[in-house]
């Protein structure tokens, strides 16, 4: 595992689609959470972000949806600088973002839910609903239950929802921040599953993941960050093999104990 370098290898070769650049964020002013933080995430692939609690990976993922602003370098999406922009207009360009709490509007059907991720194309009937055809192909339990209130339905098929929401914008990246969290086993399976086939979707996926072992298995590129910087960085191949893997997390362990 590579340390602080800069990406390289094969895994880390493509075009660099979205991306902080030396970004540093403080909240209250004052309390800088990353510091001087580079993440690459490339066209096509999925790039995982894991750490230890408090490591700033949220607040990487906030940063790269616009939600935070840095204060030294650059949010870069296609060679452009965001700094500055508001996060709707992420949206406009193309990033979806799925956060780590519950973000649906419960006693709205699972359709109205749908249709407020169609917002921004909503007067497009036609893309309206060619999106409501694909989502309740790719999940068909939203479609049973389109009518049905979305605090009705299960942590797992909450997700999917949410999930199916951020698709219906047609993005070209979408950031997950802990998407199986409080999710059972076999529906956290169907979601990493779900996540490794976005790419063949032509769909950019940046991960956050406290699982550290199902993040390597479904990333292409990974990144650690460690007290709000840039720990190490790898491709998927650096972390496969339980040596690897353990040393880091023990060394995670002993750092929380500290
Ligand atoms: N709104 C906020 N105001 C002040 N500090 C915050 C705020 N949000 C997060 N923090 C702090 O920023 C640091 C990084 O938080 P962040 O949620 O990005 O970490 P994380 O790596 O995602 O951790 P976890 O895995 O526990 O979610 C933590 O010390 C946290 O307490």
């Amino acid at each position: 595992m590579a340390n602080t370098t800069p990406a390289a290898g094969a895994a880390a070769s493509g075009e660099v689609i979205l991306g902080l650049e030396d970004v540093s964020v403080s909240y209250h002013g004052d309390i800088t959470i990353l510091d001087h933080v580079n993440i690459s995430a490339r066209k096509g692939m999925v790039t995982g972000i894991i750490g230890p609690n408090g490591a700033g990976k949220s607040t990487a993922l906030k940063t790269l949806y616009g939600f935070l602003k840095p204060t030294t370098g650059h949010i870069r999406y296609k060679g452009e600088s965001l700094n500055g922009k508001p996060p709707y207009t992420f949206i406009e360009r193309g990033i979806a973002f799925v956060p780590q709490n519950r973000s649906l509007f419960g006693d709205l059907s699972v359709q109205d839910n749908l249709l407020l991720g169609c917002w921004v194309f909503r007067n497009d009937a036609a893309r309206v609903r060619r999106v409501l055809e694909a989502a309740y192909a790719q999940f068909p339990i939203l479609g049973d239950k389109r009518h049905d209130p979305a605090s009705s339905l299960s942590g797992g098929q909450q997700r999917f929802l949410e999930l199916a929401r951020a698709l219906a914008l047609e993005p070209e990246v979408v950031l997950l921040d802990e998407p199986t969290a409080m999710i059972a086993p076999k529906l956290s399976r169907e979601i990493y599953d779900f996540i490794r086939a976005l790419p063949e979707k032509g769909i950019t996926v940046v991960l956050v993941d406290q699982n550290v072992r199902q993040c390597a298995a479904v990333s292409d590129y990974l990144y650690v960050l460690e007290l709000g910087r840039n720990k190490a960085e790898g491709g998927k191949e650096m972390f496969e093999g339980d040596s690897a893997l353990h040393k880091l997390i023990a060394e995670w362990l002993e750092y929380k104990i500290d």
